[in-house]
């Protein structure tokens, strides 16, 4: 059960000692939604993520004619094959989800028919001019009055040749031609203008399109998306989030304990598992095990100046634990922060300074030098990593109000309870802070 807001948070009595599970990853689940859509026949998904974004895309699948079943409490059965693909005659709709919208924009060019994908008011303002551009370089039929959703396609076929998008703004264009694109006329050549931001996120994709039977390789200035047959249907397992996983691990590097998250270890797929190798820098210790990293440390952190280009779904971890670390910490190169569920740039740096934080930023960075807390409900701006971030400081210090907890249901429904069993299994004489 998600509480009502808004919601003060205690912190703990004690340092934390426990393992943390998160659920599955939200990327990985879209994209095998995605693939498994695609592929000839009944594909067995585990570790599947339940949440807003990946109820948007399951639903907007089923309308378009895939069957999708329930095999366990995270499994499930995709049966899928592109023969499937019909019109689903009502406007699909994809909430503020990124890549439901991204992804069902470049696969609706397959369907025979009218494709419309309708978001919510936030959705209203992320640009995907982008793609929408280069999609109709592969001679697809895509209306979007505003350069934000909606979007109108009149699907049928992709032709092949030559894409070019830039790749500064969003890498889930990319994957989007990724997973679509093997079923095009010819080969598509996907050029990358200026540098590529988010790139963990593309070689997720190109490694998942292979697990379905497909081919991306590298080329001069991007990638080279070869046709296939078909996708092969198959079982996959869903690592668990490891954006998710960023709370945990802040929470043990600041509250000076120890939590251990199973399933995420080197050799994970996502990029932001790296995030622990920031806290490391900070002067926690990290352990990886073969199936789970464990996060520990005495609670005395020092800032840090750490570039994020790559991994910036974990900017707000960082900067919500940066009042708690020793001398400032810098984060730089995150200018496409300003374009997710909300400008996460403008977000972290007005609510710090409601903390009575010292911050000051440019386009693309910001500084945080600590200073004494001020209390304060912090604002959720509709995103849920703004909450659960400042969740963490609020467990850490005494002060923090969440104005609106439900937004954590877009990638992570059960975190309040999670942070619950984490109060319960931290008793203990010493407080936190
Ligand atoms: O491909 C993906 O699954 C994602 C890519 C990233 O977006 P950008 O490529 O827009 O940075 C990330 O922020 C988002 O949460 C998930
Ligand atoms: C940016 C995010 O999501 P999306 O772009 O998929 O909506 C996120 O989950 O932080």
């Amino acid at each position: 059960m998600i509480p009502a807001g808004p919601l003060p948070i205690t912190p703990l009595s004690s340092p934390p000692d426990l393992i943390w599970r998160v659920p599955g990853s939200k990327s990985i689940t879209n994209r095998a939604l995605v693939l498994a859509a695609l592929a000839d026949g009944e594909s067995t998904l585990e570790g599947v993520l339940h949440s807003d974004d990946t109820r948007h895309m399951r639903s907007a699948l089923e309308a378009l004619g895939i069957g999708i079943e329930d095999a366990g409490p995270h499994t499930l059965v995709v049966k899928g094959g592109r023969g499937r693909l019909r019109a689903p005659g009502r406007e699909l709709f994809v909430g503020n989800s990124g890549t439901t919208v991204r992804f069902l924009a470049a696969l609706a060019c397959l369907v025979p028919g009218e494709v419309v994908l309708v978001g919510d008011e936030h959705m209203a303002k992320r640009p995907i001019a982008d793609l929408v551009d280069g999609l109709r370089q592969l001679g697809a039929d895509v209306e979007c009055a505003t350069g934000c959703p909606p979007l109108r396609i009149r699907g049928g076929r992709l032709k092949g040749g030559t894409l070019t998008m830039r790749g500064d703004r969003s890498s889930q264009y990319f994957s989007a031609v990724m997973m679509a694109g093997p079923f095009a006329d010819a080969a598509i050549d996907l050029r990358v203008a200026g540098e590529l931001v988010s790139r963990p996120y593309v070689e997720i994709t190109r490694r998942m399109v292979a697990d379905f039977g497909g081919r991306i390789d590298e080329a001069a200035g991007g990638f080279t998306v070869h046709p296939a047959a078909g996708y092969r249907p198959r079982a996959y397992r869903i690592e668990p989030d490891a954006s998710s996983a960023s709370y945990p691990f802040a929470l043990a590097a600041a509250a000076g304990g120890s939590i251990t998250v199973p399933g995420l270890a080197d050799g994970a797929l996502q990029g932001d598992y790296r995030f622990v190798e920031l806290l490391e820098q900070a002067g926690a210790r990290v352990s990886r095990q073969a199936d789970a990293t464990t996060v520990r440390s005495d609670g005395r952190l020092r800032g840090i100046d750490v570039d994020m280009h790559h991994i910036s779904d974990t900017v707000m971890t960082l900067a919500a634990i940066a009042p708690l670390l020793e001398g400032p910490t810098t984060i730089r190169n995150v200018a496409n922060i300003r374009i997710k569920e909300t400008d996460r740039l403008a977000a972290t740096v007005a609510e710090l300074r409601r903390l009575g934080q010292e911050v000051t930023h440019g386009d693309d960075w910001l500084r945080i030098e600590p200073r004494p807390l001020t209390p304060a409900l912090v604002r959720s701006y509709s995103d849920h990593r703004m909450a659960m971030s400042f969740a963490i400081l609020g467990l850490c210090r005494p002060g923090i109000t969440i104005e609106d907890p439900a937004c954590v249901a877009k990638t992570y429904p059960t975190f309040w309870e999670d942070v619950e069993r984490c109060r319960g299994a931290s008793g203990g004489a010493a407080p936190v802070g």
